[in-house]
This record gives structure tokens, sequence and C-alpha cells, in this order.
């Protein structure tokens, strides 16, 4: 994703150093067009923004305070084409993975699963505590909607967001 606007510092996964407490790896993942770059684009500028290249893939960093604490904050804004393949490149990278679809897909949801059976295999092999949320994007398109309100399954929290506006997130409980 290349910005054409703000200050945005970019690294790579090879290039990133390694892990420290204050450190946070987020990966976005999801098919073509659930919303991803929007919603990494919000999070870096707190503002919906349509005016950027959504086929490239990088790694945004920025500096946020949690619990009164400075974090480094780097999210993998991925863009597979054809689903889970070549996901070594972040599945020892990542603290945490948020797979995004979009509510008024069927699809975009249903292509959620074979990244959910990637990412519990991953962690039942390697690592069992890295969290994974599943994310309903485009919430503002409610009145289209095809994907259920926590049409979630197995432990994975879920939550439903619009890249569009200040998170109103609708948060259910785990399953
Ligand atoms: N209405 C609405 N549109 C959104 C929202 N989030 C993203 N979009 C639009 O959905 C389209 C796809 O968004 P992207 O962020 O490019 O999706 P992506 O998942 O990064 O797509 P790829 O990079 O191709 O994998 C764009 O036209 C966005 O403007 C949202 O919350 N609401």
């Amino acid at each position: 994703m290349s910005l054409m606007f703000g200050k945005v510092k970019t690294c790579n996964s090879t290039a990133a150093p390694d892990r420290s407490p204050s450190d946070c790896n987020l990966v976005l993942l999801g098919v073509m067009g659930s919303g991803k770059s929007a919603l990494t684009v919000k999070f870096l500028t707190k503002r919906f923004i349509t005016e950027y290249d959504p086929h490239l893939e990088d790694i945004f960093s920025s500096e946020e305070i949690v619990d009164q604490q400075s974090v480094t904050v780097r999210v993998m804004d991925t863009c597979d084409k054809e689903g889970p393949v070549n996901s070594e490149r972040y599945l020892s990278w990542a603290s945490g993975f948020l797979v995004v679809y979009s509510i008024e897909k069927r699809e975009s949801f249903e292509g959620c699963q074979l990244y959910l059976q990637t990412l519990a295999l991953h962690n039942k092999t390697f690592k069992p505590h890295i969290p994974i949320l599943l994310l309903g994007n485009k919430l503002d398109l409610d009145r289209y909607r095809l994907v259920s309100v926590c049409c979630q399954n197995n432990n994975i929290s879920a939550v439903e967001s619009p890249s569009t506006d200040i998170i109103q997130s609708r948060h259910c409980p785990r399953s």
C-alpha cells in the first residue's frame, strides 16, 4: 500500500528488529476487497481515506500509548490474491492477527475460513497464545448485510466495525 498522504513510517519484515515487550506486530488477513488497507489507513491516520494503492503489501509502524506505555505497533497489510499462500512471511513475525471480512459479501466471510484454519494449525503447533480477531468490516453497509452478526466459530473473538468512521465496534462474546 503506498500512501499519498500523511506521514507513515514503513519497514519490511526481514528488516524488522526482534520484538521487545513493547512491540506489537499485527497482521491483517482476508480476501481482496474486505477492507484491510482501509482499516490500516484508518488506524494510522484516524480517518477513512480512499487514496491509496490497495494492491501493495507493506508494513507500517506507529508509536501508540497503551495502558500509559509507549508501544511500537507494526501493521502488515497483506494482499493475497489466492488465500493464505506463503503464510510463512507473517506466521512467525506476528503477535496478533486480524482476519477481515466484509459483512455484505458472503464469499468474503467464507474466505476467512482458510485463514482461520491456517492460523489455528500454526497456533496449535507453535504458539498457542497468539490472539486472533475475526473482524466484520463495512458496518456502515449494514442494510446490505449478508453475514449474520456473530456468525463465527471456534474460540475466535469477533468484532464488527466500519473503516469509514470512528470505531463503533459491536463486540461479540466468545462462542
Ligand atoms: N462503505 C465502506 N467501504 C469500505 C470500508 N472499508 C473499505 N471500504 C472500501 O472497500 C474497498 C476495498 O477496500 P481495501 O481496503 O482496498 O480492501 P483490501 O482488503 O485491502 O483489498 P486488497 O488490497 O485487494 O486485498 C475500497 O473501495 C474501500 O474504500 C468500510 O468500512 N465501508
